[in-house]
């Protein structure tokens, strides 16, 4: 006999997690299917280790850039250390913590590989070789598997043993010398994190950094990798990859001459993983992004019994690939739920509980390279493709005393994006050091859709890197008395 449950979550990442946590909280029998660690991308390979790794060399920085105190650090960054506090952070890749927390909410975990096998059904295959196991949903399945590394088509490449993010974050030797592809996140950030930890790196960047950010931040963390000594080629791609007898990484690049290192990082971008868990017994495309609404059920999938039952959050869904904007997804997710199963009330109303409006409005994001990038919002460039008249203060942080008190010589600018018709803030990028946490005070403008003119009485404390704010809004102007 086939177990049933409410809902039956694949995938315990921290978006499966929330969205079983939430169906929980409405009182439903919630089953998660794991076939790895229940913690997922983020927690064992992905923010939680890089950040971990970068932070050692940003506190050394911030430290070494503060006369009084940089008399007192004058070594290099102690990579074991480093790697130590990683390994402590991410619980030796052991899961015991995030079972402990799966099954305290009275979530039921099923360890094996899922995959959908009809409507409402999923089959388990389990780690150890033993039998299939089927599972019956009685309102709904829900997708949460994530998101895999591309591998580009480049001859010999993915016989050569490269890195991909997943081997960047768990490493415990740093390479002596570490080329990298790609010009995203991830590059920006294991190249920052290598660097300070003592590579030689290389990176091969075929246009420019952080494209899908303001341009300008990309420039700046341009020069902030120049400064660690990270070579950043642009324009450079490799066309052939091999390891040689020495082990050694051969990259022969596009414009003739070749690369020598002892890995390469692929960091060319991610695609979501829905291939082989049967999305094709629902009528979707494996290896796809699975298409949701706000309120994330699969737009393709018909509902039964006047309810949606196929739902899908995080970076499946392929809307925002950060851990924070699936788990926003994930609580809407695991609420409407619980909501359509009970016959409660259902608010997938713009901004509704049951909405990810933000996911179009309001993403958040931090690169935590030096300098940081931090945005949320349109850049000029999508707020200008959405047909919105923009204005676009934009001003240094020199202008700050905060920013000056905090580090010698700070470098760093901050843009907001306002839709000139609403009088509102549509967008936010800061970048310098330690500009992650103005990021939600951004996030807050632009979700509450606060008038530019009342923003003028949200007066930041003197002295703290928050009085950029006053210093875009006078770049802005006074608003005008209006007759
Ligand atoms: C190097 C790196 C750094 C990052 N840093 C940040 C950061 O600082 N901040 C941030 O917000 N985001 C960051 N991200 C993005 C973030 O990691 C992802 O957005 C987040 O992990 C997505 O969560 P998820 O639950 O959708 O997927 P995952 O975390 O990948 O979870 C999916 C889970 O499903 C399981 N699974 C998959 N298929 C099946 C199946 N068929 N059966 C059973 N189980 C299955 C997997 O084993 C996994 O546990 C980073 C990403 C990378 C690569
Ligand atoms: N701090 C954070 O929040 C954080 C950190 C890391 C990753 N992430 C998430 O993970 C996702 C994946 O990161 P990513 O850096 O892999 O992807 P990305 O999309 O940010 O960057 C991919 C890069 O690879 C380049 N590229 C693509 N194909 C290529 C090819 N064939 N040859 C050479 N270059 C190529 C692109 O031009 C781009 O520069 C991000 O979108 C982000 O959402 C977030």
């Amino acid at each position: 006999m086939a177990r049933e449950f409410d809902l039956i979550v694949l995938g315990a990442g921290a978006v499966g997690e929330n969205v079983a946590d939430r169906a929980r909280a409405g009182g439903l029998e919630v089953a998660v299917v794991e076939h790895q660690l229940v913690g997922g991308e983020c927690t064992f390979w992905a923010c939680v280790p890089s950040k971990t790794l970068l932070r050692s060399g940003a506190a050394l920085r911030d430290a070494q850039r503060v006369p009084g105190a940089a008399e007192a650090v004058t070594g290099t960054l102690d990579a074991d250390a480093t790697f130590r506090r990683r390994d402590y952070w991410t619980s030796d890749w052991r899961d015991a913590g995030g079972v402990h927390w799966l099954t305290g909410i009275g979530a039921v975990l099923v360890r094996g590989h899922g995959r959908l096998v009809g409507e409402r059904r999923v089959v388990v295959t389990p780690p150890d070789g033993g039998p299939d196991e089927e599972l019956v949903a009685r309102h709904a399945v829900a997708v949460c598997t994530g998101s895999d590394p591309i591998i580009p088509d480049i001859p010999g490449l993915a016989d050569a043993r490269p890195w991909v993010s997943r081997d960047a974050t768990s490493a415990h030797e740093v390479p002596g010398r570490l080329a990298i592809i790609g010009g995203g996140v991830v590059a920006v950030e294991m190249a920052t994190a290598y660097a300070a930890l003592g590579s030689e790196v290389t990176m091969l960047v075929r246009h420019e950094l952080l494209s899908a950010l303001e341009p300008f931040a990309g420039e700046a963390v341009a020069e902030g990798l120049d400064d660690l000594g990270v070579d950043v080629r642009f324009g450079a791609s490799a066309c052939r990859v091999e390891r040689d007898a020495s082990d050694a990484v051969v990259l022969e690049l596009d414009d003739g001459s070749t690369l020598i290192a002892d890995e390469v990082l692929v960091a060319t971008g991610r695609r979501p993983r829905s291939a082989g868990i049967g999305l094709e017994t629902a009528g979707l495309e494996p290896g796809a992004p699975i298409r949701v609404d706000d309120s994330l059920a699969a737009t393709a999938v018909a509902p039964v019994d006047g309810a949606p039952w196929l739902y899908a959050a995080g970076d499946v869904v392929g809307r925002a690939e950060f851990t924070h904007q699936g788990k926003y997804q994930a609580r809407a997710a695991g609420d409407v739920i619980a909501a359509r199963a009970q016959g409660r009330p259902v608010d997938t109303a713009r901004y509704g509980v049951h909405a990810a409006t933000a996911d179009h409005t309001a993403v958040p994001s931090v690169v935590f390279s030096d300098p940081e990038v931090g945005s949320v919002g349109l850049t000029t460039a999508e707020a200008e493709d959405r047909g919105l008249a923009v204005r676009t203060p934009e001003v240094p942080f020199s202008s700050v005393s905060g920013a000056g008190i905090l580090a010698d010589h700070y470098r760093g600018r901050a843009r907001l994006v306002i839709d000139a018709e609403r009088d509102v803030v549509v967008g936010a990028t800061f970048v310098g050091q330690g500009v992650a946490e103005l990021v939600q005070q951004a996030t807050i403008a632009i979700v509450g859709e606060v008038p530019v003119a009342r923003l003028w009485h949200a007066v930041p404390a003197f002295p703290t890197l928050s009085e950029i704010w006053l210093r875009l809004l006078e770049a802005d102007g006074r608003p005008e008395v209006r007759g």
